[in-house]
């Protein structure tokens, strides 16, 4: 199958359904996207909106069962990952594609010195012996930022703070010189006053790098600092793909203009959260048309009847919306 040029990672309608008492959850519906080399992607959505589905998927994490994945292709550097062996595949993982979540307590071993942790992850993904994977993890947590690595290494995970571990959980995803890195929710679970030093950190080691960044964050504000593009996704799908200039500045879809509209503002010295009227669609009862319909106010009969496709609404701008806004003339863009 031939990549789209300039792609490093394709997508082609990726499906994720969970096998549920209540019949399947469609976590992610035909999601289509490409990843470009080097640049920052945001996912934005609601709770249960599938960004963590949607990652995890990329890497083939999901347990199975309960999760089915199918896709026509998930193409890395034209290879598909869906064709892969575990063997492969567990190679894909941390040495071309990194993956970090929100705590970083479950991706260390609690009874484990984290210097061991590092070292680990490098020999794995770098083939080297222990004593120079000793001195290249040293050297690694020096680089994201871990002061005094050489005395630290022996330390183990209740000995750091939430900031520090997730520093050495970024330094292990960084081992493998990953040429994309997942970002799931990183600073979530943080201290708000670290939140910004492990975005730096990330945005820091992408420019050294070169890597390519999947940030997936509830946080608008992040969102417009440090992304190049941003997927916006309602009920498992795609709704809106676009620079993040676009989104912020000409939000095409209804369902992105409301998120944005919950931004907090402050007003006076209230911040006022406005949220959007109505519930989130339970994925266990889709219809076929545009699950947004029951909270937009511009949704005709036609939008609860067929599935609305991600079509181009601009230049490198899309929306899944028969009634988005139309921001500058259609054109067919490689969004
Ligand atoms: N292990 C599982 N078993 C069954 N269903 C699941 C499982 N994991 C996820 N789901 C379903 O997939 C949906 C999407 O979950 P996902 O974790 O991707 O959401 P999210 O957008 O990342 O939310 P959050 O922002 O809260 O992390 C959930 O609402 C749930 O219905």
């Amino acid at each position: 199958m031939t990549p789209s040029p300039g792609a490093l990672l394709e997508i082609r309608n990726l499906t994720v359904e969970f096998r549920g008492s209540r019949g399947p959850v469609v976590a992610n519906d035909r999601i289509s996207l490409s990843i470009r080399p080097g640049e920052t992607l945001g996912i934005v959505g609601e709770s249960g909106s599938g960004k963590s589905v949607f990652c995890r998927a990329l890497l083939r994490l999901l347990p199975s069962p309960p999760a089915t994945q199918r896709a026509d292709a998930i193409l890395f550097e034209g290879r598909d990952l869906m064709q892969l062996r575990d063997a492969e595949m567990r190679r894909v993982r941390g040495q071309s594609i990194a993956m970090i979540f929100q705590n970083p307590m479950s991706c260390l071993n609690p009874v484990w010195p984290i210097g061991d942790q590092v070292s680990e992850s490098l020999r794995v993904h770098k083939g080297i012996g222990q004593r120079e994977a000793r001195k290249a993890a040293v050297e690694l947590l020096r680089r994201v930022g871990i002061p005094s690595p050489q005395t630290r290494v022996d330390e183990f995970p209740f000995q750091w703070s939430g900031g520090m571990m997730q520093r050495a959980v970024i330094a292990m995803a960084m081992a493998g010189n990953p040429k994309l890195m997942l970002a799931d929710e990183p600073t979530t679970a943080l201290d708000v006053t670290i939140q910004d030093q492990i975005l730096s950190l990330l945005l820091e080691l992408q420019r050294e790098t070169g890597m390519a960044l999947v940030l997936v964050s509830h946080d608008m504000g992040v969102i417009a600092e440090t992304c190049d593009r941003v997927a916006v996704m309602y009920a498992g799908r795609i709704v809106e793909l676009a620079e993040t200039k676009a989104i912020f500045e000409a939000p095409a879809h209804p369902y992105t203009q409301a998120l944005l509209r919950s931004i907090p503002r402050i007003e006076g010295r209230e911040a006022r959260l406005a949220s959007i009227p109505g519930q989130p669609p339970d994925l266990a009862r889709l219809g076929a048309g545009c699950a947004f319909a029951e909270r937009c106010d511009r949704a005709t009969a036609e939008c609860r009847a067929r599935s609305i496709p991600l079509e181009p609404v601009g230049r490198d701008h899309r929306a899944a919306c028969i009634h988005a806004d139309r921001v500058a003339p259609a054109m067919a863009g490689a969004t």
